[in-house]
């Protein structure tokens, strides 16, 4: 029997409503690169996977206030440290915000996005969510994360799953 607090939430909670592990939390609730902290912790890589135009989920459309048929671009990456993965990560890049300098975003390949929302003009990340879940059915339940960024004016989404790994690599 699972604790309440970790049954699967099909719901992103946003983060101050969860009470969270101190652990769990500091790495939640971090407002500064994911990229550039998993960095200290061995050698960080980033495993491109899924990579193509689609309708995002209902729940990304609602947090990106899409039109139901709209599509963006996905992008779903694993990151690694020392070849282990430690965050399935799955991006959704509105057309819309792909466009003029933006246009990178879209080109990023096993470059970290990160880099690029971390660079001038930085970015804003003005709502961070949370939920108990699992990213796919091959993956272990875990805690996720779920950003909104300002790049440029232009919005996108950016979840991020820790795997247990994680946990076993900074704890
Ligand atoms: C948002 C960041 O970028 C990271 C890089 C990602 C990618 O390359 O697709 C996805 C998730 C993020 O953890 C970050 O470093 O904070």
């Amino acid at each position: 029997m699972l604790p309440a607090a970790l049954h699967p939430d099909s719901l992103w909670r946003p983060l101050e409503q969860l009470v969270l592990p101190p652990i769990i939390r500091d790495w939640m609730a971090d407002p500064d690169s994911l990229t550039r902290r998993l960095s200290r912790y061995g050698a960080f890589r980033v495993v491109p996977g899924f990579h193509a135009h689609a309708v995002p989920k209902a729940d990304e459309r609602q947090l990106l206030a899409l039109p139901a048929r709209q599509v963006a671009l996905i992008r779903e990456v694993t990151l690694m440290l020392d070849d282990t993965p430690v965050v399935a990560a799955r991006s959704v890049l509105p057309v819309g915000s792909l466009t003029g300098a933006n246009r990178s975003l879209g080109h990023m390949g096993s470059r970290s996005l990160g880099l690029e929302l971390y660079k001038r003009p930085l970015c804003q990340r003005d709502q961070v969510w949370a939920r108990r879940g699992s990213p796919d059915q091959d993956l272990p339940l875990c805690w996720g994360r779920q950003s909104r960024f300002i790049k440029r004016g232009a919005p996108l989404l950016v979840a991020e799953y820790f795997l247990p790994a994680l946990w076993e690599k900074v704890g």
